[in-house]
């Protein structure tokens, strides 16, 4: 493991990690001036990283050609001021050929996506990850979710390969990853960073913070990037009472509303950047758009987050 210029810039890291969604034409085509805007925006904003084309923008429903133009949109709009990482996913052939392009893209990471479609041992996730890390010299945060989920060792040899610098859990296994923790700790030298990676990761921060997991990625930071920046900085302050206040009166809500339809960890999100005014398209299949009663819950539930930080600064 090699210390990484990204991996000192994301540990520093003093706003919320941005994961855009990929903005889609009326005609369902890659619209590279509207996912600019978005990225602009969010950098603008405070973003502390820029993760293009991971989850939440829709990496599997993407070409090679749409990814590889996206993610160099994002580095150009991102302009250095914070780093981008790009997704890089499929089986390990096509991870090496996308974790090529965002090298060829300008990209300053990859986040290795779980391998498709097969369930895999420890032995032959471990190889899939050394051979994408091997593929270029972009350091690489591995994502444990789904068909991707490692013991304690296999973070271990994973922390122990050249160019892997950390791991982001999509899992929410609090034992697991503190046995983790604790392994690659004791067994390792170096620094390796722990990501929560979770679906509106913010609502369980709180748990993840007490294991030392202090970055989290944020996609509600698409929609409602004052929210996410608020939620930021009151933990790093300590400022209990404007974090119960927002998980409560906020995240609680949108988490509720998240779990009423498959995909909308994505959908809602893609929806909620329309409802603030930025017209970034509907999901691709296989996902699908929330329906229209979601749709004007999700509004109540931004309206009444932006309430919520109005009273904090009045
Ligand atoms: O790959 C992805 O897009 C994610 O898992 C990140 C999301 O930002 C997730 O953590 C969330 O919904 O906040």
């Amino acid at each position: 493991m090699t210390p990484a210029p990204l991996a000192a810039r994301l540990r520093v890291a003093g706003g919320p990690l941005f994961f855009p969604v990929t903005a889609y034409g009326p005609d369902g085509s890659l619209d590279l001036d509207v996912y600019r805007a978005h990225v602009r925006r969010g950098v603008e904003a405070g973003a502390a990283a820029v993760f293009a084309c991971c989850g939440t923008g829709e990496f599997h429903a993407l070409t090679p050609e749409e990814f590889e133009a996206a993610v160099r949109a994002a580095v150009d709009e991102t302009a250095g001021r914070v780093p981008v990482v790009a997704g890089a996913g499929y089986g390990t052939a096509l991870a090496v050929r996308y974790a090529l392009r965002a090298r060829a893209a300008g990209a300053d990471g990859l986040l290795a996506l779980p391998p498709y479609l097969v369930v895999a041992a420890q032995e032959g996730l471990l190889r899939h990850y050394r051979e994408v890390a091997a593929a270029t010299d972009l350091p690489v945060i591995v994502y444990q979710r789904d068909n991707a989920v490692f013991t304690p060792p296999t973070v271990v040899e994973l922390a122990r390969t050249e160019g892997i610098v950390g791991l982001k859990d999509g899992l929410g296994d609090l034992d697991l990853m503190q046995r983790i923790i604790s392994a690659v700790r004791t067994e390792t030298p170096g620094d390796f960073l722990y990501f929560n990676g979770l679906p509106t990761a913010e609502q369980t921060q709180l748990a993840y913070r007490s294991l030392g997991v202090d970055l989290y990625s944020s996609a509600v930071f698409c929609f409602a990037p004052e929210i996410a920046l608020a939620f930021h900085g009151a933990l790093a302050d300590g400022d209990d009472r404007t974090v119960h206040r927002l998980l409560d009166g906020f995240y609680r809500p949108f988490v509720e509303l998240r779990a009423q339809g498959r995909g909308y960890a994505v959908s809602l999100v893609k929806a909620g950047v329309r409802l603030r005014g930025l017209e970034v398209g509907e999901v691709r299949p296989p996902l699908h758009e929330p329906g229209e009663d979601h749709v004007k819950q999700l509004a109540r539930v931004i309206e009444r987050g932006y309430a919520l930080l109005e009273e904090e600064t009045a």
